[in-house]
């Protein structure tokens, strides 16, 4: 098959379609987006200093961006195995340990900021 010629309009457009897939069909991938959200809001009208802020806002990406991480593993594993096997087992257990890691980085990062 030929390569289409490189696009970056095209690859934007893939990248949506990825953040839309993982939103439409992972609750959690939702609520994040949600709380994402709602504490941005709260992180630019709170009175901290220029460094914290932006410390709060980039703690907010991070399990967003996990988890589209976890949901590309999730469906490369479901893709190329549906049967019980203890890699796939590992892969995915592996990419919901970063997702849970991220999140208490998200925690740990907002309870210093804050507290
Ligand atoms: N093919 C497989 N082989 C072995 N273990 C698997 C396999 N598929 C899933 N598992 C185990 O089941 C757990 C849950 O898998 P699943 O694909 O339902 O992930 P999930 O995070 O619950 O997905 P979703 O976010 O879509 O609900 C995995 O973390 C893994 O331990």
């Amino acid at each position: 098959m030929n390569k289409p010629k490189y696009s970056l309009r095209r690859n934007f457009g893939y990248a949506v379609e990825g953040f839309m897939h993982v939103f439409r069909h992972e609750t959690v991938f939702k609520i994040e987006v949600a709380l994402f959200i709602v504490l941005s809001v709260v992180a630019w009208s709170i009175d901290v200093a220029k460094c914290e802020r932006l410390w709060l806002q980039f703690s907010l990406f991070l399990p967003i961006v996990a988890e589209l991480f976890n949901s590309a593993v999730e469906r490369g594993v479901d893709l190329s195995t549906r049967d019980y096997h203890r890699l796939a087992k590992a892969a995915k257990d592996s990419a919901a340990a970063a997702c849970l890691i991220s999140v208490a980085m998200t925690v740990m990062i907002w309870g210093v900021v804050l507290l």
